[in-house]
């Protein structure tokens, strides 16, 4: 990685796949803006390789479904494990954002998107949030009208090759703000 390049690790967990689809969308997103570096990591398989590259990136986004209102048991014990480098604040002025998926048109996904603000304000991170304003229609971005972060909707029996396009395109969409505006804080913070 060059000085100018900024790298993006996406931090996620999906149980059924549905997140994996909106991580894979961040990460498209974000990897269309010249000079970023991107890496999906499920939190449940990390390595001590992983969680250095965790250390060493200058954005972290965070992933998961939302199961029983809030982010799946796996982000919980992946954020509970990630409370050593709190005491030390090794994550402190990356940059953050979230995305979630949900069976239903609400689901509370909102509590696990602020959930993941929480996470983000302990680490000392800066949260990057979604600059969409509502889509009109099931074919617009946003649909679903949050701006905290990326929110996706489907059917709880249906496969993740059922989720709305729109949804993806949403999180592509957020995957592209962050490595915007992580470029520009490295640049901001590399001319000072
Ligand atoms: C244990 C469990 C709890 C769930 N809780 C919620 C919930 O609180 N709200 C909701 O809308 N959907 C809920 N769902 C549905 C999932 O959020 C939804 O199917 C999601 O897209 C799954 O993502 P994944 O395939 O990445 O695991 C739940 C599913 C499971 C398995």
């Amino acid at each position: 990685m060059s000085d100018s390049s900024v790298s993006v690790v996406i931090a996620y967990h999906s149980g059924y796949g549905h997140t994996t689809r909106m991580a894979e969308a961040v990460r498209d997103g974000a990897a269309s803006v010249t000079g970023t570096t991107v890496e999906l990591l499920p939190v449940d398989a990390l390595t001590e390789e992983h969680w250095a590259k965790l250390d060493a990136a200058h954005a972290i986004v965070f992933g998961s479904p939302t199961y029983m209102g809030s982010a799946s048991p796996a982000f919980h014990t992946f954020a509970h494990d990630t409370s050593g480098r709190w005491y030390t604040q090794v994550w402190k002025d990356k940059v953050a954002a979230g995305f979630t998926s949900s069976g239903a048109m609400s689901g509370d996904k909102l509590n696990t998107l602020q959930y993941f603000t929480v996470l983000a304000a302990q680490h000392g991170m800066h949260w990057v949030n979604l600059d969409l304003l509502p889509g009109g229609g099931e074919g617009e971005l946003n649909r679903l009208g949050g701006w905290l972060g990326a929110m996706a909707q489907s059917p709880g029996d249906g496969g993740p090759e059922m989720m709305q396009k729109s949804d993806l395109l949403t999180a592509a969409h957020l995957g592209q703000r962050v490595a915007e505006h992580t470029r520009l804080l490295h640049r901001a913070r590399s001319l000072s």
